[in-house]
């Protein structure tokens, strides 16, 4: 591909993503929408593929700064202006420069029309990043956000704001069902793919660079799986033991159920479930390929599916790894910020909420039940765990000081009862997890089951299970 051409796929794609060129993205996720993309174009190679995904990822990256400059040159904002306004102020390149790329080519962008020239030439020998920026736009996060935002990250807003804003590491998780880490570190350098162990999980380790594992040996012959390191320790921290009964309530495509399979060394049985049967399925590939032999999928109507009555205080551990605003995983995905509204953030906190109360009745007592979620936004994490704990007694937060120590090894990476883990202070996407533990005893309106006494389908937190 030439670097017209290069420069043509990043706007095809910027119009996907952004039909009415307006500022807030409208189409498919973008990692779907390239992934797409590229499948309709298998000739383009793997280098121009990166490339291009490079091109697109920066220009959503600098989204808000992008606005903020356009805005700044009075240019209409539009696709064509995002890459130009990029090229020039993230690239540095000159405006002759992107005059040569927009050639009008066969594979290029049509040549600058003669008000895409003047805003040019305003932004011409400026840095993405200005002074005058506000906070909000200068790191990258909706203003209605921000508040929010803070009062998670306290004074160390700027600097994890920075880190969220910025590109992802590649870790791995190594299958202990199949091998041990250094093993398969060593078989990864065999294939030029050079690696560190992780800070945190003893199953982790981070890729020098993006490579292509899952073209490696060692992927394919399941030994190891791309997963975030602090998704990993989720997994660490429900605390699965062989043998032990465990539903993966929101288990998506399984990511955390490998995981939790290889700490139940395959002896036991989990139930992964989820309402959405596509992603169950696709599960079932990655499972065979880890050697995880242990594991039922159901799909579930709602969080209110008869099946979870049926399985009321049966299971000894419970995992709500929950549907969220993936607040802290916007290093990956950096238009889903954009795509976030107050309204989809009420959905979310309540659909948690009718989670975590369902989920409750699977526990065992004396069984633990793992809230967790990849966002750092209080009303999704401690404000959800407060509202739990609160209407029922009969479970306890088990402080992390307590938690951690018995799964993993040297002290809690971060103060506090429960776990947050933030780009800057950990180096993993940001991840938020609570253990509770159903008391042995029975206390205040809940019997042993689960089941709230004296009431007839539940309490008002605690929808009737018949209803799904
Ligand atoms: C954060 S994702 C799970 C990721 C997965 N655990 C992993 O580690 O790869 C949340 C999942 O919750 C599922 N979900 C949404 N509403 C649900 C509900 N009412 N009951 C069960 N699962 C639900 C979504 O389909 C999604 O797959």
């Amino acid at each position: 591909m030439t670097p017209a051409a290069r420069a043509q796929a990043t706007l095809d794609l910027l119009e996907i993503l952004f039909p009415d060129a307006g500022s807030a993205p409208a189409g498919p996720p973008a990692d779907r929408a390239l992934a797409d993309y590229l499948r309709g174009r298998r000739y383009i190679g793997s280098k121009d593929r990166r490339a291009v995904a490079e091109q697109l990822y920066g220009v959503l990256r600098a989204h808000a700064r992008l606005g903020w400059w356009m805005e700044r040159a009075a240019a209409a904002p539009g696709n064509r202006l995002r890459l130009i306004a990029w090229l020039l102020l993230a690239g540095h390149e000159s405006v002759a420069a992107v005059r040569t790329l927009f050639d009008g080519s066969s594979y290029g962008p049509e040549p600058l029309d003669a008000a895409e020239v003047a805003a040019a030439k305003r932004l011409a020998g400026e840095t993405l990043d200005h002074p005058d920026q506000p906070l909000d736009v200068r790191h990258e996060v909706p203003a209605w956000l921000l508040p929010q935002l803070r009062a998670a990250l306290g004074a160390d807003l700027p600097r994890e704001l920075s880190a969220l804003a910025g590109e992802a590491p590649v870790d791995l998780r190594v299958n202990t069902l199949k091998a041990e880490r250094a093993a398969v570190q060593a078989a990864l350098a065999e294939e030029g793919i050079a690696s560190a162990v992780g800070r945190l999980s003893p199953w982790a380790l981070r890729i020098d660079g993006r490579r292509p594992v899952a073209a490696t040996r060692a992927f394919r012959d399941g030994l190891v799986e791309v997963q975030d390191e602090g998704s990993q320790l989720v997994a660490w921290l429900v605390g699965a033991r062989p043998g032990e009964r465990v539903c993966d309530l929101c288990a998506g495509a399984g990511g955390k159920t490998l995981a939790l399979a290889a700490t139940m060394r395959n002896k036991g049985q989990i139930f992964a479930c989820d309402t959405l049967k596509g992603r169950l399925d696709r599960s079932a590939a990655r499972l065979k390929r880890a050697g995880a032999f242990n594991v039922a999928r159901r799909v579930l109507k709602s969080e209110t599916d008869p099946w979870i009555k049926r399985h009321k205080a049966g299971f000894d551990r419970v995992l709500v790894d929950a549907p969220c605003s993936g607040a802290g995983a916007w290093r990956r995905n950096p238009d889903a910020k954009w795509r976030l509204t107050p309204e989809g953030l009420d959905r979310l906190t309540a659909l948690q909420g009718r989670l975590l109360s369902s989920s409750a009745r699977l526990v065992k007592p004396g069984g633990r039940l793992v809230y967790a979620t990849c966002s750092l936004l209080p009303a999704e994490n401690l404000a959800q765990v407060e509202r739990f704990l609160a209407a029922r007694p009969d479970f306890r937060l088990v402080p992390l000081a307590e938690a951690w120590p018995e799964e993993l090894p040297g002290k809690p990476p971060s103060a506090g009862e429960t776990l947050l883990l933030r780009p800057a202070s950990h180096g993993t996407d940001g991840f938020f997890v609570a253990v509770l533990q159903r008391r042995l005893e029975a206390a205040g309106a809940h019997d042993a089951t689960g089941e709230a006494q004296g009431q007839v389908g539940g309490s008002a937190e605690t929808p009737p299970l018949e209803s799904a």
